[in-house]
């Protein structure tokens, strides 16, 4: 492993875009950007946490490839995933006067990326944007893929476009100013990809996850390039989520769920919910006789280690039907029956319909006593 720069591509056909990886990458942001614009402004989009420190630097390295640019600061957390923010940022987008030839830039994590890139999407019937990601977590999922959206109280995501960034850049030195909560989250996502189809990946994070999550940079950076290149990979084969890409929702359907009972909060982070989410799925898959108990085990003690809840937490009481009524608002129903990510083991998921409702009450009334 070296500390160059690495890129992964992202292939679909004249819609392909890199994703560059490495430390001090926010540098180059000009260099790599101006090439991809149709015409000399850019306008940032970033959140209140990260525009103090790393705003100017992405502005200075655009203005000194001769980019003009302007900026917009979003309220930080999952709450500006919404219909109000999307207005607001749609709004200031209009009032900068965006013209078809701009370029919007997405600085931040997973809330930033998702809602900028819905904008983009709408704003003048589509204009460019780029990824800058700046949580593990969007290193390593949100920013590669296109899938942008906002959460409605019905539901996480329901609203949203399959729309491509024309770059991702991911400098992974910019996590060393992440709380460790949400290098914990990312990692959530980081470990799904071992569990989806890559049983070796899952052994290199059970050696080295502790290094991913404790700043190693190399680690960082071999584990946000494998993830990448899982996620790239799928997406290639499957843009919109026909077939083989819906394995990168594991744990979503529970998860997702989770976190629309706790009100889209601080309470549970995507990426927790989502580490339970895939804890209840291993769980379920076992008790279905699909999966060996062993490896729903070997998921949890590995989740553990690292320091990510594996069952739901307390003093909140979790109501399975609610649970249940939000499941079936999932975007993977169809004829009105969930899509369930299941696993034969670590490294061998796969996707059913047929998952009988009393096994999923019973294992959602097992974790939510804590069990
Ligand atoms: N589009 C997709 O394919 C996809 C994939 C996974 C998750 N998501 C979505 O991503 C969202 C979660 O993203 P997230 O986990 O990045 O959360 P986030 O965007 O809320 O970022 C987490 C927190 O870290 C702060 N932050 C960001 N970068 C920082 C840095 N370098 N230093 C210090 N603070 C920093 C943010 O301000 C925020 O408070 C969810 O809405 C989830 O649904 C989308
Ligand atoms: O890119 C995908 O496809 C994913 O499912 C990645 C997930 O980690 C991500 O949370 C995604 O936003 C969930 O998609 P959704 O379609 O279930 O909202
Ligand atoms: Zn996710």
């Amino acid at each position: 492993m070296s500390a160059a720069a690495e890129e992964v591509m992202v292939e679909l056909g004249e819609r392909s875009y890199p994703i560059h990886i490495g430390p001090g990458l926010l540098d180059r942001a000009g260099e790599l950007i101006k090439p991809k614009m149709r015409g000399g402004r850019a306008l940032v989009v970033t959140d209140a946490n990260v525009a103090p420190h790393y705003l100017e630097r992405v502005q200075k390295s655009l203005a000194e490839a001769g980019v003009t640019t302007m900026h917009t600061v979003m309220p930080a957390g999952e709450q500006t995933k919404d219909f109000k923010h999307l207005e607001a940022l749609l709004d200031a987008m209009l009032e900068a006067r965006s013209e078809r030839g701009i370029m919007v830039v997405a600085l931040g994590g997973g809330v930033v990326g998702d809602l900028t890139g819905f904008a983009a999407s709408i704003l003048l019937r589509g204009v460019d944007f780029v990824q800058i990601p700046t949580t593990l977590l969007s290193q390593v999922d949100s920013s590669v893929g296109g899938k942008t959206g906002i959460n409605t109280r019905q539901g996480k995501n329901l609203i949203g476009s399959f729309y491509q960034p024309r770059l991702v850049l991911a400098d992974t030195s910019v996590l060393n100013t992440l709380p460790r909560r949400q290098v914990l989250a990312g990692y959530a996502e980081v470990a799904k990809y071992g569990v989806i189809d890559d049983e070796p990946f899952f052994a290199w994070l059970e050696e080295n996850g502790s290094k991913v999550v404790d700043g190693d940079l190399e680690a960082r950076r071999y584990a946000v390039a494998t993830s990448c290149r899982a996620k790239a990979r799928i997406v290639g084969a499957d843009e919109r989520e026909g077939g083989v890409r819906a394995l990168l929702n594991l744990g979503h359907t529970f998860g997702h769920a989770l976190e629309a009972e706790t009100g889209f909060s601080e309470e549970m982070l995507h990426g927790e919910a989502v580490a339970i989410g895939m804890v209840m799925a291993l769980r379920l898959s076992a008790r279905l006789g699909l999966a060996p108990a062993a490896d729903a085990e070997r998921l949890e003690r590995h989740l553990l280690a690292v320091g990510l809840p594996v069952t739901l937490p307390k003093p909140r009481l979790w109501a399975v039907d609610r649970l249940i009524h939000h499941m079936a608002g999932d975007k993977k129903v169809k004829d009105g029956k969930v899509t369930f990510v299941m696993a034969k083991g670590i490294g061998k998921s796969f996707l059913t319909r047929d998952v009988p409702e009393a096994e999923l009450a019973s294992m959602l009334a097992e974790m939510a006593s804590g069990y």
